[in-house]
């Protein structure tokens, strides 16, 4: 591990400290005060006050199915329980040997509370408490786990199915909670080993959080910021622009969401504005594309024609002036030459001389993870070439510590990885990963391939061998000319969708980030709602053309085990505030294979790929490092000469470190 870091404002990188981050206020915008102690407001906001103000791309539209309750289900349900509880027991045994003053006490852990929301459901745990909105039922009283399935099945928070289907990989059944968290997903975060992994730190965590990701399905555990992060935290908290780097799994997004509540508390929630370079990142933290919120259509153009551009659509004028703070996620696939046409637009519309026109700007990612594609000017690769660059933060941040591994070796293989490198000894051990991965547990493993060509071809395959019926969907596509038509390819769902019951599927869009249903989220198709069916019919009447058949799936879906009936959405094209083509579907994607660059952000508890065709920079690390342990990865045919890394970025980090070396203040170390 290298020694400091966190690059503080050396005299390359610092910008004078900015009293103002922007002239103009109003009523509605003024600054809320965060108080002297600014992080203490920022760990004690309501878990209410969380991501629900995020910007959400689409009405919530997936609506719970319910069913009734047979004896062979409670049946199941009971061993389900059974289960649950001695892993619970066993997991809680093991946790009390590494008793931490960070983290829950085992005994909190053991009971939870049924949410208000609705979407409560039991853990493993010895009672619960009823919900205050069941009828009939007083806040603190306990009931049996019987009562409580019973109940929230009367209650219609969770469904059951009649019987299991075949192909079904989530819980293998009906279980309320028979799904363990990370089972294939993205958002599935499991912070138990990375909890583990902070405490046997020495560095210890000063603060303590509600995880904001924790669910219903599980006690909430007390997560621990970093010094790094808190110090992180802390800076954006006064205003400060900060460019957060490190390696995958260190906790850039995790950061990120604790950042837009400060933002959000300080400037109000309609001044922070939330992007990302791509579309899946946007939505994984409820916000949009850079290109979306700057008005800058596919962002081609000069500078100046960009910037006349935003000036003349209301819209995006008003959003650039508005804005206080502006979050960029996944800065890596985000080329200088863009970084700096942003500067520019920033400075025109608001008039205002300084970076971004005096925005706040909080920019994370890893660029040693994937590149831009394409990038309009090659002298301009990576944002960090621009002319801005150095110019737009008060904080350069890499974060050391990783914690989506606890494996402290894995996490020695990966950095070496990240930085180009593979020793005879760390080949040897991934050469080892070749072997079958346990899946006993129903959890399927998630294959990544670097070409789409190869995930298109392993989904298909995948849906055939379940041989069961397949219903398609047809996309409704509207286009004002051939150009826009085209740019209906980027979009993330398929213009032929086709399902069948057993289908391992992700969302393509985020349909409520506050329920956990976001871009990528993973379900299984568990049925079919018929066109006698009173919902399907209703959906009929104005999307029949996307499913001629006039049935809708339902999909369980692994964040709550919850099943919905999975309604069309629309995706638009938009040339600046203009929308100039729209694509209506269901937002399913199959999932039994991912692309690497779709997987860029996720954390998946196994993957088996192969990456003998890896082709871009930094893929074989992305890869890799989306894995939580060693076990959990099959890794059939890997060449190390496919580790690439681009000179540029090796070079980055080398002055980063460099910064790091000859800073003034204490460094800090995860
Ligand atoms: N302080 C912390 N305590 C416990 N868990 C943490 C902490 N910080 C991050 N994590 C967890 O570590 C995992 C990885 O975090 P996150 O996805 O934010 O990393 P990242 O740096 O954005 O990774 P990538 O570069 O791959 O996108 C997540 O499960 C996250 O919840």
């Amino acid at each position: 591990m290298r020694g400091d870091s966190i690059v503080s404002p050396s005299s390359r990188l610092r910008l004078g400290r900015r009293s103002s981050l922007c002239e103009e206020k109003s009523s509605a915008d003024k600054e809320k005060p965060i108080g002297k102690e600014g992080m203490a407001e920022l760990i004690i906001l309501d878990d209410d006050d969380d991501f629900q103000e995020l910007p959400t791309p689409s009405k919530i539209s997936l609506t719970p199915s319910k069913f009734s309750l047979t004896q062979e289900q409670r049946t199941r349900i009971a061993q389900q329980k059974e289960l649950a509880l001695s892993r619970r027991m066993a997991r809680e045994s093991m946790k009390s040997q590494k008793s931490s003053e960070c983290m829950a006490s085992p005994s909190q852990g053991l009971s939870t509370s049924y949410q208000d929301t609705g979407k409560a459901a039991a853990l493993g745990g010895a009672s619960i408490e009823a919900p205050s909105s069941a009828s009939g039922l007083k806040r603190g009283k306990t009931f049996s786990h019987d009562q409580m399935d019973e109940l929230a099945v009367q209650q219609g928070w969770v469904s059951v199915r009649k019987r299991p289907v075949p192909g079904t990989s989530f819980g293998q059944g009906m279980s309320l909670r028979g799904w363990s968290p990370g089972m294939g997903s993205s958002l599935d975060s499991d912070h138990s080993s990375a909890a583990e992994a902070s405490t046997e730190n020495s560095d210890k965590p000063k603060v303590e959080v509600e995880d904001p990701k924790s669910d219903w399905q599980k006690p909430k555990k007390k997560i621990t910021l970093s010094k790094q992060q808190l110090k992180v935290l802390k800076a954006i908290s006064t205003g400060e622009s900060v460019f957060l780097t490190g390696s995958a799994g260190t906790g850039k997004s995790f950061v990120l969401e604790f950042a837009v509540r400060v933002l959000k508390a300080k400037y109000g929630a309609s001044a922070v504005f939330v992007t990302a370079s791509t579309g899946l990142a946007a939505c994984a933290l409820g916000g949009t594309t850079v290109h979306a919120f700057a008005g800058i259509g596919l962002g081609v153009g000069s500078k100046e024609s960009l910037a006349d551009k935003v000036k003349s659509r209301k819209d995006s004028r008003i959003r650039w002036q508005a804005a206080k703070a502006l979050i960029v996620d996944e800065i890596s696939m985000i080329d200088g030459e863009l970084f700096d046409k942003l500067d520019y637009i920033g400075r025109i519309v608001r008039n205002n001389p300084r970076p971004f026109g005096g925005i706040q700007l909080i920019v994370t990612g890893d660029f040693y993870q994937l590149p831009p594609v394409n990038p309009e000017n090659p002298q301009k690769y990576f944002a960090f070439e621009a002319d801005c660059w150095n110019r737009c933060f008060h904080l350069q941040v890499e974060l050391q510590h990783v914690f989506r591994q606890a494996d402290q070796d894995f996490v020695g293989l990966l950095n070496e990885i990240r930085r180009g490198g593979c020793s005879p000894g760390n080949e040897e051990t991934l050469r080892q990963c070749s072997g079958p991965v346990d899946q006993s547990s129903g959890i399927v493993l998630t294959r990544l391939y670097p070409r789409k060509v190869d995930v298109s071809r392993e989904n298909e395959q995948n849906l055939r061998a379940l041989n069961q019926p397949t219903v398609m969907f047809i996309a409704k596509d509207e286009a004002r000319n051939d150009f826009a038509k085209r740019q209906l390819d980027n979009v993330r769902v398929e213009a032929i969708v086709a399902l069948s019951v057993g289908a391992q599927v992700m969302l393509a869009k985020n349909v409520d980030p506050g329920g956990g249903l976001v871009n990528g989220s993973r379900g299984v198709v568990v049925g079919f709602c018929t066109p006698d069916d009173p919902r399907a019919s209703e959906i009929n009447k104005t999307h029949h053309s996307v499913s001629p058949s006039g049935v809708w799936p339902l999909v369980r879906f692994a964040c709550d085990n919850l099943e919905r009936l999975v309604v069309p959405e629309s995706w638009t094209v938009l040339d600046g505030e203009v929308e100039v083509a729209k694509r209506t579907q269901v937002p399913l994607s199959l999932a039994w294979a991912l692309s690497v660059h779709k997987c860029q952000g996720m954390t998946l508890d196994r993957v088996e790929t192969d990456l003998s065709r890896a082709f871009d920079y930094g893929m074989v690390y992305v890869a890799l490092s989306r894995v939580k342990s060693l076990q959990g990865l099959r890794l059939i045919g890997f060449d190390p000469s496919k580790i690439r890394v681009h000179p540029k970025v090796a070079h980055f980090y080398e002055e980063l470190d460099g910064a790091n070396a000859s800073q003034e203040e204490p460094s800090f170390q995860d």
